[in-house]
């Protein structure tokens, strides 16, 4: 759990953080389809804007924050309390470029649990119940993300990124899940990760499973 306690403080108004706004490329209730929560209904809402360029980002049309609506954190909140969902999963684009404490707070005051899944390369905000980092080579983590990450997701293409993935769990606290994740597009990192595995049976593997379902 990642508490912001002192910028709580300074946030106490929580009319104030409803009606703070977001850019918005999308948000639907789905089935989360990767990491340690695999399987599990929850709410999606994905920012707007990345500044680190993955060439093999499957989501290349969150990069650019122009264009995409503006939402009030109101209307995700009710959005995601009338769907169901017991935890609500911010992604993007990289969520970490805006301050989460006003959409954080709103979802909190429901009694959602929130999610991230990060690159870490921008400063940590809100409070966040799981936080899943993905670093990237591109743009690396912060030094400060590391003490509160719960899962590490590494993306793996070739040998190169098996050793990314061990120079980041070096940092991570004790009893973080350690999951290597194929590269969509890249079927040959799946022997790679297989055979790293059961080398190494401390990782796990993580597939993006909605893929295979076909839902969003
Ligand atoms: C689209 S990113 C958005 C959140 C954040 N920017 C990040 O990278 O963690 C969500 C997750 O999808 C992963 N991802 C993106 N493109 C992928 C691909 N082509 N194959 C496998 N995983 C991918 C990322 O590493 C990350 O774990
Ligand atoms: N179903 C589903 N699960 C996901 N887990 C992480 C995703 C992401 O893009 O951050 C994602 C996504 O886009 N869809
Ligand atoms: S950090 Fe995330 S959203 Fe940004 S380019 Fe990489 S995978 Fe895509
Ligand atoms: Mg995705």
């Amino acid at each position: 759990m990642f508490k912001t306690d002192e910028q709580a403080d300074l946030l106490t108004d929580l009319d104030q953080a409803m009606e703070t706004e977001y850019p918005i490329v999308e948000h639907f209730y789905t089935i989360q389809g990767e990491g340690a929560h695999t399987g599990r209904a929850s709410y999606f809402i994905r920012t707007a804007g990345c500044d680190v360029n993955c060439w093999w980002c499957d989501v290349k049309e969150s990069w650019e924050e122009e264009g995409h609506p503006k939402m009030k954190v109101k209307d995700l909140v009710q959005l995601a309390k009338e769907s169901g969902a017991p935890f609500v999963v911010i992604t993007g684009g990289e969520p970490l470029l805006h301050d989460l404490l006003p959409l954080t707070l709103g979802l909190k005051s429901e009694g959602l649990q929130v999610h991230i899944e990060t690159s870490g390369s921008s400063p940590l905000s809100g409070q966040l119940d799981w936080i899943t980092l993905s670093p990237k080579r591109f743009k690396k983590p912060t030094e400060e993300v590391f003490a509160y990450v719960d899962e590490l997701k590494v993306v793996v293409l070739t040998n190169k990124d098996l050793k990314w993935a061990e120079d980041n769990a070096a940092k991570c606290p004790d009893g973080t899940r350690l999951l290597l994740q194929p590269e969509w597009d890249t079927p040959k990192s799946i022997e790679l990760i297989v055979d790293y595995v059961k080398e190494n049976p401390e990782w796990g593997i993580s597939l993006q499973t909605h893929k295979f379902l076909k839902v969003p």
